[in-house]
This record gives structure tokens, C-alpha cells and sequence, in this order.
């Protein structure tokens, strides 16, 4: 099955959300304790998904807040070098910062972020900063879940939302769920769900789904899509790391993707790398049983590099590895 998309947009994905600096560990396979030098990565769930489609050959804008600073100027420059729009990200002037998160590399099984996210640029993104003008040229928007979290960044996602319903944008929703971003689970699962219903797609871990539902016992997917499935979604993408993942459409198909065997350095950049190739394939008119491998096997690549965002990789190599068909079969 294709999924459709207005193709006369200028733009394939505008993206609204966080851009951040990730500063990975060098010395890695031991605790952060014990790590003394770091890498210097733009990083942020949306950047790093549209980082990834742009390199993809997606034409991909960008919607969010930085901070008036290096970091926030070498994000922008970033970005901009790789070929995404940058005229919608704003520059902060209350003298917030950029969002850091170090990672640590304990082992490839044992990763952990450390994230610096006190009165950052992203959340302070305002609904007077969301431009329909700019929106309605896309045919995909991506919504970041932790852009939802606090005010006044919670109400240009609602306005962003409202303005792509609006205008024939299909909504992607990525869950992208950062337990400490939130005062309480309750919260989570009221804007989640609110967004979730009025998507188009909505993409999440089989935990962060659990987020949503507002559970702590771990939930059926089918129980999740037959709930999504009485609200707008007519494609859900539920992710389970290793085991692979599937996706399910209202019209009943359920297609699953698995992993592709690699040498993994690390995990984080996972979720990210396979949003953009997922996405990608979808655009370029590939079913989604095709979309799920592209996803897959973009994870893979990036889990076995150092950075979430740079590691993005090239539709020839997502295609190499595809070609060699090395799935994991777990689970
Ligand atoms: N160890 C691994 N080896 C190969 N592929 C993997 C591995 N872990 C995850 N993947 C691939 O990445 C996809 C997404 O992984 P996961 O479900 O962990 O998402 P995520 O939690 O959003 O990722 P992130 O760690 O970036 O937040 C999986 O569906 C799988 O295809
Ligand atoms: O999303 C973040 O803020 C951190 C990311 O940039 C990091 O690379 C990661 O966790 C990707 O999944």
C-alpha cells in the first residue's frame, strides 16, 4: 500500500521542534565519569530527522527557536549547509539557552543521555512565530512530542498542528517522549493523545505509546491502533528497538520491519535515522512494507557510527544494506 501526499508543495517536510547540540563521548565504552573529551554534533529529535531527510534528497525546512549564541549559530549554519530551510528559525532574545545533551557510551547495549535542558531556546518557540504562509508550502509536517511539554512551545504546536490540518499537511507525529521534559505522566498523556488524534501518522516506541495511553504496564499495539484508528491516523508506526517494528493501517494491513544486522556502537540516533528514511520512502511513492526497510536499515547504519545527526546516511548506502538482506529475527 502507497500512502499519499499532496505533491504540489514546495517543500516534502518542514519540521518543528528542538535543534540542540549533542556532545558524544570520544572515549567511549566506559562512564561519562571517566570520559574527558566530547564530540560536537547538532542534535535534537526534528533536527536530526530533518537533517536526515535532507540528506536523503528531501527538500526539508525548519521550524523552531535558538539560542542568540555559538551554539545556536553553529546549529543554524549546520543545518543550512546540509540544504534545509532555515529562514523560519528564529533567534531567541531573552537570553535562553541551546538544549546539550552528552551521551555516554557505557557499552553498545548501555547508553545514556545526560541532557542540559533548563529554560532552553527551543521552548520558548512562540505561536506568533508559526507562519501559515510557511506551512502551507509543505507536504509533510513533522511534530516533535517533547516540543509539547511546556508553554509557549505546547501552543505553536497546537497552531502548527491546526494550520497543516488547515491546509491539506499531512501530520507526522513523532512521539519522541523525554520522561524529564514533563511535570507528570498525566500531562503526557493528555497532549499526546490530543496531537495523536488530529494526526495523520503517528510514529513511537512501543514505550512511548505506553506514554500516551498513560500506562505502566506495557500495552497491545493492537489496542493502541484500534484507539488511534477512531480519530484521524490512518497510518501508525510502532517501534520495539531490536526486535524490529510494524506498522498499521485502518484498513486493517499490519506489515512488520526488521532489523538489519550490524556492529553497533550505539543506540541513540535509532529512532531518528529510521523517521527520516521512513519518511523518505514514503514521499518517493514506496509502499510502506518498503518504507519499514528503509527505516530499518537507516537505523542500523547509525547505530554503528558515533553521531545521531552527521551518521544520517545516503539512500545508496540505506539500499546497499537493504540489498544484503542480513535482518536480526528476534522476538
Ligand atoms: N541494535 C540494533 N541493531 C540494528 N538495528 C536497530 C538496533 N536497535 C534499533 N534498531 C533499529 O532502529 C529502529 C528504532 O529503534 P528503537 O525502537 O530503539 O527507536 P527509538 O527508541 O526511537 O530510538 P532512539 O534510541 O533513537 O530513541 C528499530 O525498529 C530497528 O529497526
Ligand atoms: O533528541 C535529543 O535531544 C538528543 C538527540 O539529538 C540524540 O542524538 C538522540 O538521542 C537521538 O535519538
Amino acid at each position: 500500500m502507497n500512502y499519499k501526499f499532496n505533491d504540489n508543495r514546495e517543500f516534502d517536510i518542514i519540521a518543528v521542534g528542538r535543534a540542540c547540540i549533542d556532545l558524544n563521548a570520544v572515549e567511549y565504552n566506559r562512564p561519562m565519569e571517566e570520559t574527558m573529551t566530547f564530540s560536537k554534533y547538532v542534535g535534537g529529535s526534528p533536527a536530526n530527522i530533518a537533517i536526515g531527510s535532507s540528506k536523503l534528497g528531501l527538500k526539508a525546512g525548519f521550524i523552531g527557536k535558538l539560542a542568540d549564541d555559538q551554539h545556536g549559530r553553529f546549529i543554524e549554519q549546520y543545518m543550512r549547509e546540509v540544504g534545509i530551510d532555515t529562514t523560519n528559525m528564529v533567534v531567541d532574545k531573552d537570553g535562553h539557552k541551546t538544549g546539550l545533551a552528552f551521551t555516554e557510551i557505557k557499552s553498545p547495549e548501555e547508553c545514556s543521555i545526560l541532557m542540559y535542558r533548563q529554560d532552553v531556546a527551543d521552548l520558548y518557540l512562540d505561536p506568533s512565530e508559526v507562519d501559515e504562509e510557511y506551512i502551507k508550502k509543505a507536504k509533510i509536517l513533522l511534530v516533535s512530542g517533547t516540543a509539547l511539554s511546556k508553554s509557549p512551545s505546547r501552543e505553536a504546536m497546537l497552531k502548527a498542528v491546526s494550520l497543516a490540518k488547515k491546509n491539506d499537511v499531512k501530520v507526522i507525529f513523532e512521539l519522541d517522549y523525554r520522561p524529564y521534559s514533563w511535570n507528570n505522566t498525566e500531562e503526557t498523556a493528555v497532549y499526546y493523545s490530543l496531537v495523536a488524534e488530529q494526526s495523520d501518522v503517528v510514529i513511537g516506541t512501543r514505550e512511548e505509546f505506553d506514554a500516551l495511553e498513560n500506562r505502566t504496564t506495557e500495552g497491545k499495539n493492537e489496542d493502541t491502533v484500534n484507539y488511534l484508528f477512531q480519530h484521524s491516523p490512518d497510518l501508525v508506526v510502532i517501534k520495539h528497538g531490536v526486535e524490529g517494528s510494524y506498522a498499521y493501517t485502518k484498513s486493517g494491513e499490519v506489515f512488520r520491519g526488521l532489523a538489519y544486522k550490524t556492529k553497533v556502537l550505539k543506540t541513540f540516533g535509532a529512532g531518528d535515522s529510521y523517521a527520516s528514511a521512513f519518511l523518505f520512502a514514503l514521499i518517493s511513492g514506496k509502499d510502506i512494507e518498503t518504507a519499514l526497510k528503509y527505516g530499518s536499515a537507516s537505523a542500523s547504519i547509525v547505530v554503528s557510527k558515533h553521531s545521531s545527526s552527521d551518521a544520517m546516511p545516503s539512500v545508496e548506502e540505506i539500499e546497499g544494506l537493504i540489498a544484503k538482506n542480513e535482518t536480526i529475527s528476534v522476538g
